[in-house]
């Protein structure tokens, strides 16, 4: 009866703790109806498809990517779904000026601002890190130092709207991976900067919230290009990715991980045993990272139709793939 007690009762906690934490509340789309929304990075892959779903709860959206002819498609599309307006600006985010840019544009055209979605994220290789410190400057400033400058030109119209900021980041920002050195460098820089603004947030009682997304591998044409002949798992839809991201923004949720399986439960063995999850986690299946490897070093040596590999500096026998466009 002792034992029973000392274990049953402390699991019940954990159970009962558990469903409160995990059922708080419902989402339901009327929550994000009529919502002033930026979303960064919305010509394609996952800030395509938050825009779609945006459109059909009935939000005001102004989309921002470089390619205007894919925005022009993207807007036209929303407007066709139901967007309550939808409107974009091009313009690459290596420029501070332009990120600051993008915010003015909703002070003028929206009125203000009730969501900033910062998902963009600059093209990288896939492969072992090649010395290229220029590189990573340069992916440093458009992942992560233009999420710094729009979230701090947009502060006041959040603040006065008690809107949300979601940032887009992945495993590779939780975790070390190989292959993925400068951009899981960038990502890592959003989360420092991100959980320590929130706390300052908290602190001031500042209610915008902030919800920084774990993702895993998701099926978006650039991510399959480049990884899906080295990983052995299988990447989740974008779509449906798109939609738990919105979730958890109108939830207004700290942290949201998916898919859940492949992104904290891993992370829970990081906290309590790093080294094993290194030794067993995030690694590509040692198989097919060779035959990537082989086909690598042939396109290399036979470079026509290549599209992946950079000239010069680079290591001939890293896997290195079409992640740079
Ligand atoms: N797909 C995956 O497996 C994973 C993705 N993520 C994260 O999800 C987010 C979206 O990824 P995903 O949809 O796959 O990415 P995509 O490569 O499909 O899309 C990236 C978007 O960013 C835009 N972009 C690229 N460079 C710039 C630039 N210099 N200035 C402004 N915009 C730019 C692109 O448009 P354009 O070229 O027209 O500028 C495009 O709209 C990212 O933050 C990524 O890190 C996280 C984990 C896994
Ligand atoms: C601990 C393990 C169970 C989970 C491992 C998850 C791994 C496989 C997942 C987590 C994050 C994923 C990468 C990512 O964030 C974004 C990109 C950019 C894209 O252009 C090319 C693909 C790439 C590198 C993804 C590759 C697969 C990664 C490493």
């Amino acid at each position: 009866m002792g034992r029973l007690q000392k274990i049953l009762i402390p699991s019940l906690g954990l159970v009962l703790a558990f469903w409160f934490y995990s059922a708080r509340d419902t989402f339901k789309p009327e929550m994000l109806r009529g919502k002033r929304v930026i979303v960064t990075g919305a010509s394609t892959g996952i800030g395509e498809q938050m825009a779609y779903h945006l459109a059909r709860m009935g939000s005001h959206l102004l989309l921002t990517a470089r390619t205007e002819a894919k925005l022009q498609n993207v807007v036209r599309r929303c407007l066709e779904l139901g967007a309550a307006s939808a409107r974009f600006v091009s313009g690459t985010m290596e420029d501070m000026a332009f990120a600051q840019h993008v915010v003015r544009e909703a002070q003028t055209t929206l009125g203000g601002l009730d969501m900033l979605i910062l998902n963009h994220v600059g093209a990288s290789y896939f492969g072992f890190f090649d010395g290229d410190v220029e590189h990573v400057r340069k992916l440093l400033e458009i992942n992560f130092l233009s999420y710094v400058a729009m979230t701090t030109s947009a502060l006041p119209m959040l603040k006065e709207s008690e809107g949300s900021i979601v940032v887009v980041s992945s495993m590779a920002g939780k975790v070390g991976f190989p292959f993925t050195v400068p951009y899981s460098a960038t990502k890592f820089a959003l989360d420092g900067f991100f959980s320590s603004l929130r706390q300052e947030f908290t602190i001031q009682s500042i209610n915008v919230s902030i919800t920084l997304c774990i993702l895993g591998f998701i099926d978006t044409e650039r991510a399959v290009r480049a990884a899906a002949e080295v990983l052995a798992e299988r990447p989740a839809p974008r779509d449906e990715c798109a939609l738990e991201i919105l979730k958890g923004a109108a939830l207004r949720r700290r942290e949201l991980y998916y898919r859940y399986s492949s992104t904290r439960l891993p992370l829970l063995l990081r906290d309590c045993a790093a080294e094993l999850l290194d030794y067993l986690g995030p690694r590509p299946s040692p198989f097919l990272a060779a035959v990537a490897a082989a086909r690598f070093v042939m396109r290399w040596r036979h470079p026509q139709g290549q599209s992946g590999a950079r000239s010069g500096g680079s290591v001939p026998c890293s896997p290195r793939l079409a992640a740079e466009q």
